[in-house]
């Protein structure tokens, strides 16, 4: 198997125009609503229609996957936090779940890479994945497995109608390959990127520092081929995703990205099928460090900004009502003509 992805448009250009154009005429002086205009362009421009659909299906997936790495002291939880995690989405009863019912989005969760030998779901692609320090996460051949994943998700929600997408994460340990994968395309240093992730303590933020340097060394010299860098640096819930995120674009669907876990995924999905950041809006700025830089080079920026560390796609999904009211204002606020209220003098 080969990964390739078919060239991506960009986002509709008479649609954004429209856009541009209709929010002149609504009841509202000109630029009023600041960044809501922008996104709500933007929604009209993925749609391709303008005014743009208010949406009527958001859906999170979530990614799990355990990571070898965290068998070393760089999270301040244990690995079997994954496996619990993934029945407590299940059950309804983690963040992102709550902050879902609240936005009206629905959540899937996906085992990719649980560390257990029972699956949840028939997509598990292997057991964990390996201790990125010292060894690759994955086989070249179960990072595309791992790829045609993410696709194939997108492929059944769309087809399923959903109408915007976010991918969350749920794995101990994620942020390290996380910060490795950021600081390997970005061109930064250890320090730059490590962040205390669930908490860790000094010394647990020193061993993930080493372990991000070991990482990097490992990461530096595949960085122009974006499969094997997933093999080398991610995961498998990590290409997953990165799939995930490249076949959005592919059909045409709009994403909200959430944090750090996210943002490292999206980075390398923009070297697998460029242009598909134009398909993505952030929706916050995580606390940890790398997530500034991915955003950075992404040329994203971040609705919100809320000192969020959870991942889970919780960031996406607070900033998901306002994308809705940015579409929402668009589709049905009153033109100046149709409302009878004076223009500008
Ligand atoms: C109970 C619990 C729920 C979570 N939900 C998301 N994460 C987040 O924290 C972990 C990443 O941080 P680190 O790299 O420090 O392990 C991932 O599981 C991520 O999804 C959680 C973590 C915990 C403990
Ligand atoms: O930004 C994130 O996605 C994040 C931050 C800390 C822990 N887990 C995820």
């Amino acid at each position: 198997m080969t990964i390739e992805f078919p060239p991506v448009e960009p986002p509709n250009e008479d649609a954004r125009r429209e856009a541009v154009a209709r929010h002149g005429v609504l009841t509202k002086p000109a630029g009023s609503l600041g960044k809501l205009e922008e996104l709500g362009v933007w929604v009209a421009a993925c749609q391709g229609v303008c005014p743009p659909r208010p949406f009527t299906r958001p859906r999170v997936i979530v990614f799990a996957g355990d990571h070898g790495v965290a068998q070393h002291g760089v999270s301040a939880y244990p690995s079997e936090v994954t496996g619990q995690m993934v029945a407590n989405f299940l059950a309804g009863g983690a963040a992102v779940n709550v902050l879902a019912t609240v936005a009206g989005a629905t959540v899937r969760v996906v085992d990719v890479s649980v560390d257990s030998d029972t699956s949840v779901g028939d997509s598990k692609v292997r057991r964990g994945s390996g201790s990125i320090d010292r060894e690759d996460a994955l086989t070249r051949a179960e990072a595309e497995q791992a790829i045609e994943l993410g696709r194939k998700l997108v492929d059944d929600e769309v087809d399923g109608g959903a109408d915007v997408l976010i991918a969350g994460d749920m794995g101990i340990g994620n942020t390290t390959p996380s910060a490795v994968l950021i600081a390997a395309l970005t061109g930064s240093e250890p320090v730059a990127v490590v962040g205390r992730g669930t908490g860790v303590d000094d010394r647990g933020w020193m061993r993930k520092t080493a372990a991000i340097r070991d990482a990097l060394r490992r990461a530096r010299p595949v960085i122009s081929d974006p499969v094997q860098l997933l093999a080398t640096s991610s995961g498998a819930d990590i290409a997953a995703m990165a799939g995930f995120l490249a076949q959005a674009a592919v059909r045409r669907t709009p994403v909200i990205l959430d944090g750090v876990v996210v943002g490292a995924a999206a980075i390398v999905a923009e070297e697998l099928a460029p242009g598909a950041r134009e398909w993505w809006v952030a929706g916050h700025k995580s606390a940890e460090p790398a997530h500034a830089l991915a955003l950075n080079h992404l040329s994203l920026e971040p609705l919100l900004d809320f000192d969020l560390r959870l991942g889970e796609g919780s960031g996406a999904v607070a900033a998901f009502p306002l994308v809705a009211m940015a579409t929402k204002v668009l589709a049905e606020m009153a033109t100046f003509d149709g409302a009878g209220v004076s223009g500008p003098a």
